[in-house]
């Protein structure tokens, strides 16, 4: 058949049972010449269970099909992927199936360079949400870190303020209260210091020990902290030396809680002798005032009650 030569691909011609009425130069090029009447021996087996189960009912039912993709099998039995057209013609009132190929290496090709591509991604989408993951543990591990870290500052901060012996206050925190009441008050409000000091503590070390004159310190400690208010604060000023903050409290009220004190500390003794303390009181005026004078002026009155035979409160006017 001359006309189905000069086509540009490979053509088959057959009738409705798949027997070969004639193929092109093309096709035999492609596929040999074949040994049996039927068709399906171009075919390897997969592509044969494919056209008797999808591609023959489809051609009888619609009469055609168009870009069903097939295998053609190579005289040397190579698998050769086709896209296929097909359709039922008659010819002088006989029905023949005209079935053209279209070599499809390529789309093969692009196929599995495309399956490539999407496993590649699929893998690297797999990577992304690892590294996501290490990342979300790195920034969880970051936070407990920086939380470890704020803990640990808040503990460093807390014993910068704290006497190890008697776990009072110490100085640091002294000015820190007194500095924050002198910002949250009105000019006309007024705080006032005890400047506690134990009296002739060094003989206590002399005679009873060191470790004796820790005890007292720490009992001193506690007697103090149960003669004042809350919002008070007791702090160990030095060595044997106490301040008691009393914001909004004046010049009488402190002497009150001096007396207190004095009373308090009435039945702390070493050795069946009584300890005493000599206090000195001044008061601050936020507008005037400033810790150093506070700490002067208590400091002056203290001095003065020791010098006047210890055991007793000195106010400074
Ligand atoms: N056990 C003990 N003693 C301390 C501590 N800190 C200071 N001291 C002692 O406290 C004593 C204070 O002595 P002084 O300054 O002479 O005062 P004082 O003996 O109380 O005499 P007056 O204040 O004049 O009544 C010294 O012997 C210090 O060694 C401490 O933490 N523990």
């Amino acid at each position: 058949m001359l006309y189905l030569d000069r086509l540009p691909g490979p053509v088959l011609v057959t009738d409705c049972n798949g027997r070969i009425k004639h193929c092109n130069c093309d096709f035999k090029r492609l596929a040999g010449v074949g040994t049996a009447e039927g068709m399906d021996q171009f075919f390897p087996p997969a592509s044969r269970i494919f056209l008797q189960t999808h591609a023959w009912p489809l051609l009888l039912r619609n009469g055609e099909f168009s870009e069903l993709y097939l295998q053609l099998q190579s005289e040397g039995g190579q698998a050769i992927p086709v896209m296929t057209n097909a359709r039922i013609s008659e010819v002088d009132g006989t029905p023949e199936v005209i079935w053209l190929f279209f070599v499809a290496k390529d789309r093969q090709r692009f196929e599995a360079e495309l399956l490539k591509a999407r496993e590649q991604a699929q893998e690297s989408a797999a990577q992304l949400a690892k590294a996501n993951l290490a990342l979300q543990s790195a920034y969880a591990q970051l936070a407990n870190y920086a939380v470890e870290i704020q803990s640990e500052a808040e503990q460093l901060a807390q014993l910068s303020h704290t006497d190890p012996l008697t776990a009072l206050s110490n100085r640091r925190a002294l000015s820190v209260h007194v500095e924050q009441w002198l910002g949250s008050v009105s000019d006309l409000a007024c705080g006032s210091l005890l400047l506690i000091d134990i009296d002739h503590f060094k003989q206590i070390n002399d005679r009873f020990g060191h470790a004796e004159g820790d005890r007292v310190l720490v009992d001193m400690a506690q007697r103090l902290l149960a003669s004042v208010r809350s919002g008070d604060s007791v702090v160990r000023y030095g060595g044997e030396e106490f301040a008691i903050w009393l914001p909004n409290a004046d010049l009488d009220e402190a002497s009150d809680i001096a007396e207190r004190v004095h009373d308090q500390i009435k039945a702390l003794e070493v050795a069946n002798e009584s300890i005493t303390v000599s206090i000195g009181i001044a008061s601050l005026k936020p507008c005037a005032e400033y810790l150093e004078h506070l700490l002067a002026a208590a400091d002056k009155a203290l001095y003065t009650a020791k010098a006047q035979g210890r055991n007793r409160s000195i106010r400074h006017e």
